[in-house]
Order: structure tokens, then C-alpha cells, then sequence
């Protein structure tokens, strides 16, 4: 456990208990996962980058005024990435972290077309990202699955070419489960992508798009009804509207929650104001993920803790949360169970006499 994230209000024995609890992890970013250590490494690979490389300059460097400026700093860190061999490190590295908190399984966001259209090429990209999946799955038991999303702000074309590697059997990797939607929401309406998600769904793949993280409810409507989501990313504004909330109870459409994002990124004034209270108050699916964990000094480990506090929840509670995003992930049906069977036998010998 990294010391600076042991909140005080929550009791030593509840971390410990986190720390050790099978996982599974539905909302976090690639390049938002890359750590002080490989960022460093990556920024001093590349000298020309603005990127500090020393880790206590870089936690300034990941301070945020708002959500722009975030998604400013966070394509500073993509433009580090420049070879298959940076893509397979990074990912390599993401899932020895994922695997150190006891992640069983993760959904890894990647965004694509941020890499090919930096000049990497597309078969050497989704070769990388194969490689790490299978060495992580062999060396620390987590498997990885990928959702490939559109850079919305990015533009159609962005959409037109994530939906291609997504959909493409010459070019699409085997671990590829959803299709998401991320980036800045104002001045980006989500049904505009209505048709790349109908491809995308039309081969296989689930919708998992990002809204109401810095919009209102209205855009996770739009979600659900043009983009046909499954999960919403965030979801957080979904408390302004009784009826969204009930309706994503009633239809199971689970809320992929990052508290501590949603305070980083200026999203969320406090975590005390944070709505995932009203969330499970209204029966919703919530699952707890961590976003871009090194970015908002963070880690999995950390939001269970947070959700531990702000839901006021003592082991079985924090079970049932992990259950929650096992429940509501991709993994086929044997593998939820056995992970599923893992947090039950792990929680009642912690709690054995
Ligand atoms: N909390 C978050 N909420 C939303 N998204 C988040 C969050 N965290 C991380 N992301 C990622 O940020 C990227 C943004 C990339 C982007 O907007 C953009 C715009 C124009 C050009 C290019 C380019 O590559 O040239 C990229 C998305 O791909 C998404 O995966
Ligand atoms: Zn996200």
C-alpha cells in the first residue's frame, strides 16, 4: 500500500482487508495508467517532450485546473509514445501494477488512433498490445481485455478510424471486448457516433461510452439511446435526473465510478458532494475503478477505500462492490464466477474468528 494514500478516517484493518481483495478493474486508461517511473523513463527516452522526469515535478505537473487542462497534460504524455516497444513497455508495466493491488481482471481503455496517427503503425501496435496481455496473464494471473475508444474532440475521422481497427478481422486484436466514446464532452454530442457504435456493436463488440462526467444527463440519454450503452464512464451528473437514475437501476446499466477523477479533473468539487451516495441509494449498478490512476494520485486500492468512507462500508459491503464490477464486466460466465468465488472465500477467512 502506498503510504500517502491511507486515508486516516478509514481503519487500517479496512485497507488491509482492500488490499488484499480479488478485483476487477472496468475504467482505466492506458496512457492514464503509465507510472511516475515509466513516464520518467518514457520523457527521458524522448528529450524534446515539455514531460518532467523527475517524479516529485511531474505530481506538480499533474495538478489540473479543469478538464482541459487535464486533457492537455494527458496528450503530452501520449506524445511520449512513439514505438511499439514504448506501447508493449507501457502495457507490461500497467498490468504489473493491476496485478500488485490484486486486480484479477481489467478492462484497459486505449485509444488507438492517438497512436497511428502519431506514425506507429497499426499491426505493430495491436502486436504490442497482445504481447503484454498474454506475458501479464502468464507471469501475474490477470487477464487483460481491451476497449477501443474515439478521442470524441478528435473528430469523425478519429471515429471512423477507431471504429475500422475495431472491426477490421486483419487488424483487430483478439483481447478487444467494447467500444468506447472518451475525451472532452462539451461541444461534442454523443449522437453524432450513433453509426461507428452501430459497427462496432454489429461485430461483437459492447458499448461502453464516457457521459455525464463534465455534461449534464442529458448526454448519458444520448448514450443509452444512440449509442446503446451497456456501462456508462462516469455517469456522474445521471443524479440530476430521478428518472435516469431509476432507469439505470431498473435496466441494470451499471456506472463505471472514479471518485477521486471526478475531484482531479474538477469534475466534482468535493468528495463529500460526490453523488455515488445517491447512486446505491437508487439501486444502481456502481462499480469502483480508478480512471488514470498515477495521473490523480491514485490507485484501485485507494477508491475502494474512498467508497468505503463515502458509502460508509465495512468488509462484506466492500465485497459486494468488487462483485459489483465482476458482475458487470465482460468476462464470460466461468470466469466471473471463479473470481466471483474468490472474493467470497477471501472475505469469510478475513472475517473468520
Ligand atoms: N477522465 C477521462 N474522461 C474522458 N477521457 C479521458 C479521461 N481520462 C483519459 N481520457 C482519454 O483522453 C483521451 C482524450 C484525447 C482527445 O481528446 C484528443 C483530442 C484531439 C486529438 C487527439 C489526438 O490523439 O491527437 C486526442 C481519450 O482518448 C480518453 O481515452
Ligand atoms: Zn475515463
Amino acid at each position: 500500500m502506498t503510504d500517502h494514500l491511507v486515508d486516516a478516517r478509514v481503519p487500517r484493518d479496512l485497507h488491509a482487508f482492500i488490499a488484499g481483495l480479488p478485483k476487477a478493474e472496468l475504467h482505466v486508461h492506458h496512457v492514464g495508467s503509465a507510472s511516475p517511473r515509466i513516464v520518467a523513463e518514457l520523457a527521458a527516452r524522448h528529450p524534446d517532450s515539455k514531460v518532467p522526469t523527475d517524479p516529485e515535478a511531474l505530481a506538480d505537473y499533474f495538478t489540473f485546473t479543469d478538464f482541459a487542462h487535464f486533457i492537455d497534460v494527458y496528450l503530452s504524455v501520449v506524445d511520449l509514445i512513439r514505438t511499439p516497444e514504448d506501447v508493449r513497455l507501457l502495457t507490461y508495466e500497467v498490468a504489473r501494477d493491476l496485478a500488485r493491488q490484486q486486480v484479477r481482471y481489467a478492462e484497459l481503455t486505449i485509444t488507438p488512433f492517438s497512436s497511428t496517427r502519431r506514425g506507429i503503425d497499426e499491426r505493430a501496435f495491436m502486436a504490442a498490445i497482445e504481447d503484454a496481455r498474454k506475458a501479464a496473464e502468464a507471469e501475474f494471473g490477470t487477464v487483460l481485455r481491451w476497449c477501443f475508444d474515439i478521442p470524441g474532440e478528435a473528430g469523425l475521422e478519429s471515429a471512423d478510424e477507431t471504429a475500422r481497427l475495431a472491426t477490421d478481422d486483419r487488424v483487430r486484436p483478439e483481447g478487444l471486448v467494447s467500444f468506447g466514446l472518451g475525451g472532452p464532452e462539451i461541444g461534442v454530442p454523443r449522437p453524432q457516433f450513433k453509426p461507428y457504435f452501430d459497427r462496432a456493436i454489429a461485430a461483437g463488440l459492447h458499448s461502453v461510452p464516457h457521459a455525464g462526467e463534465t455534461t449534464g444527463p442529458e448526454t448519458v440519454w444520448d448514450a443509452l439511446t444512440h449509442l446503446r450503452a451497456e456501462r456508462i464512464g462516469h455517469g456522474t451528473s445521471s443524479a440530476q435526473d430521478p428518472k435516469l437514475l431509476a432507469h439505470l437501476a431498473e435496466h441494470r446499466i451499471a456506472l463505471e465510478v472514479c471518485p477521486t477523477s471526478n475531484i482531479a479533473t474538477r469534475a466534482v468539487r468535493t468528495l463529500d458532494e460526490h453523488p455515488i451516495k445517491e447512486f446505491a441509494k437508487a439501486g444502481i449498478v456502481v462499480t469502483i475503478n480508478s480512471d488514470d490512476p498515477p495521473m490523480f494520485g491514485t490507485d484501485l486500492n485507494n477508491e475502494y477505500a474512498v467508497a468505503a468512507r463515502l458509502l460508509d462500508l465495512d468488509e462484506r459491503g466492500l465485497a459486494d462492490l468488487a462483485k459489483n464490477a465482476v458482475t458487470a464486466s465482460f468476462l464470460d460466465e466461468p470466469g466471473k464466477a471463479r473470481i466471483a468465488e474468490e472474493v467470497d472465500t477471501y472475505t469469510a477467512n478475513w472475517l473468520a474468528p
